[in-house]
């Protein structure tokens, strides 16, 4: 195991951690951050996963959206991954929406992504096997949050694994990736032209089947990517027909940055302890 510690940082009494390990199922160096409530009563500590959208690393959520506080006031650990592989050696496109910083937590088939891009299979076994060794007193209690890709990482990885997730919470998530142009354009490079193939990492498909987890979306009014790219139409279509529990809700006045994510996190993370319990 190549774990190694890089970063430690006090914060609201636990400890926001950086590390970096060679990952066998991306065959490249990675980084993520994981923050450690200071448990100081050795209760056990659920975990909450936050993914990430286009163009982030693990340092977005970590820096900009304040969410130690509430990481330390309702005592879960919270593991933050990257958005993709990594390296000069690693598959890469010039976009913002494509290759590193765009990996679309699934596992790409097409040539040349299918060697390093399998953001699906590291998060739901190589790295939760990593949070796990890291958490003392881990429950063995998840849930999933994300924002934007990442929101339709955390959809996706959540429903795939319905049994383990506890609950999934999105902001601005990206909800139809078949039908809109961030979708259409990674999951054609990814996943190559079968449609039928796309249906299993498609938030909009995936919530068809029945006993998913309960859903909590909050989305901006004034989202510069809404409804563009993230249109929920079809996706609660097929929520309502399939009686999922999905709370969609509207922010006045809110775009898609970091500042929408701060003012919303504490509704979201209280959703998250309620199912953690
Ligand atoms: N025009 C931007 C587009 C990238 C961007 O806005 N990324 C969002 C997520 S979008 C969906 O996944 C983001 O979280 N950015 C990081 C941040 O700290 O705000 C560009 O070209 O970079």
């Amino acid at each position: 195991m190549s774990l190694k510690l890089i970063e430690k940082r006090r914060s609201f009494g636990g400890e926001q951690c950086k590390y970096t390990h060679y990952s066998e199922l991306l065959q490249c160096e990675m980084t993520f951050s994981i923050y450690l409530p200071s448990n100081k009563e050795k209760k056990p500590i659920p975990l909450i996963w936050w993914l990430s959208g286009l163009t982030c690393t693990d340092d977005n959520f970590s820096q900009k959206s304040g969410f130690q506080r509430l990481a330390e006031e309702y005592q879960v650990a919270v593991m933050i991954p990257d958005t993709s592989p990594r390296g000069e050696h690693v598959a890469d496109d010039e976009a913002y929406d494509l290759g590193q910083g765009a990996g679309f937590y699934l596992n790409a088939t097409q040539e040349p992504w299918a060697k390093h891009y399998k953001m699906y299979s590291y998060i739901a076994e190589e790295l939760s096997a990593i949070a796990k060794s890291l958490i003392p007193h881990f429950s063995g209690k998840e849930s999933m949050m994300g924002h934007s890709m990442g929101g339709h990482g955390a959809l996706v990885v959540g429903m795939k694994n319905k049994e383990r997730f506890r609950a999934i919470s999105a902001f601005a998530p990206i909800l139809s990736p078949s039908k809109i142009p961030w979708g259409l354009k990674a999951f054609s490079t990814y996943l190559g032209d079968d449609k039928e193939a796309w249906k299993a990492w498609d938030a909009s498909e995936l919530i068809k089947e029945a006993g998913m987890p309960p859903i909590l979306i909050t989305q901006g009014t004034e989202d510069e990517f809404y409804p563009k790219h993230l249109d929920e139409t079809y996706f609660l279509k097929n929520a309502q027909e399939n009686n999922a529990v999905v709370q969609y809700e509207k922010a006045e006045g809110y775009d898609h940055s970091y500042f929408f994510i701060a003012t919303f996190l504490e509704e979201h993370f209280a959703f998250h302890k309620n199912h953690l319990r």
